[in-house]
């Protein structure tokens, strides 16, 4: 069966990418900082398919590093990396951000994004074609909004990145995509307003916004193409979610 490694499978969009792979059958290499959940999701899942979790803050390079070169035989031929971790932080204004939240979000949407890749690409590259790399990104990478800064900087940092690999990768039929959703009902809010219940219900109360497994059944559709078709950017928002229009400040 192939296999799939997904960052940040403990919730959200990566928690629902593995039980959208687990039900094709394919072997899970799952990834996330809180080890009591990868336990649980070892013991839902770990029934149907052979699953392997590792325990690993994406923003530490040695041990990613060290977690993907140690793998042993039996786990080295991916097929799919999902880099799925990410958050964001801060909803005030820039000039009031506290610049701990930036450096977290650069860190860990970037770095880490990037530390992953790095250390996966050789074993993405020996399984050669079919093989895919599904980052993903968002909608904020592409439009602004207050509040975004960072976050939709990193995110437009992911767009980038997955394009660039593609013309690295030409030949080695590895695929790249930038799955870029909107509105989504995760844990997304909760972390990003630093645990106000309140606050994330109110973003999605009766915005019929996404939820994860309509993300994790759009990564199951790019990975699972035919290894002739890269889809470059698929970008997927709620009926629900459109554009403002541009704000004018007036004398
Ligand atoms: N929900 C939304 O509206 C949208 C979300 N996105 C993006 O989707 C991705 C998943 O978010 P979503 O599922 O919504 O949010 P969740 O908060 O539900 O899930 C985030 C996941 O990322 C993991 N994670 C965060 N920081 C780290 C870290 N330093 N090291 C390892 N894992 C980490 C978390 O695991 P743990 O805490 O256990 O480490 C968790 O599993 C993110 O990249 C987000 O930016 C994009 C567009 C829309
Ligand atoms: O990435 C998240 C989507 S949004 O909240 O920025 O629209």
């Amino acid at each position: 069966m192939p296999i799939a490694l997904i960052t940040g499978a403990t919730s959200g969009f990566g928690r629902a990418t593995a039980y959208r792979f687990a039900e094709a059958g394919w072997s899970l290499i799952l990834t996330g900082r809180r080890s009591e959940r990868l336990k649980a999701l070892e013991s839902e899942l770990g029934t149907k398919v052979d699953i392997l979790t590792l325990t690993l803050d994406v923003r530490d390079a040695e041990a990613v590093k060290a977690a993907i070169d140690g793998l042993d035989a039996r786990w080295r031929e991916i097929t799919c990396l999902v880099n799925n971790a990410g958050l964001a932080l801060a909803l005030e204004p820039a000039q009031r951000v506290d610049l701990n939240d930036w450096h977290t979000m650069i860190d860990t949407n970037i770095t880490g994004l990037v530390n992953v890749t790095h250390a996966a690409l050789p074993l993405l590259i020996a399984t050669g074609k079919g093989a895919s790399i599904v980052n993903i990104g968002s909608v904020a990478g592409s439009y602004p909004y207050p509040g975004s800064h960072v976050y939709g900087a990193t995110k437009a940092f992911v767009q980038q990145f997955s394009y660039n690999l593609r013309c690295d990768l030409k030949g080695s039929g590895v695929r790249v995509t930038d799955v870029a959703p909107g509105l989504a009902e995760t844990e997304f809010m909760l972390v990003r307003s630093k645990g106000d219940q309140e606050a994330s219900k109110a973003l999605y109360d009766g915005a019929n916004p996404l939820q994860a497994e309509d993300i994790a059944a759009q990564v199951f559709y790019v990975a699972t193409l035919p290894e002739h078709i890269n889809i470059n950017r698929l970008e997927i928002m709620p009926t629900s979610q459109s554009w403002s229009p541009f704000s004018i400040e007036r004398e």
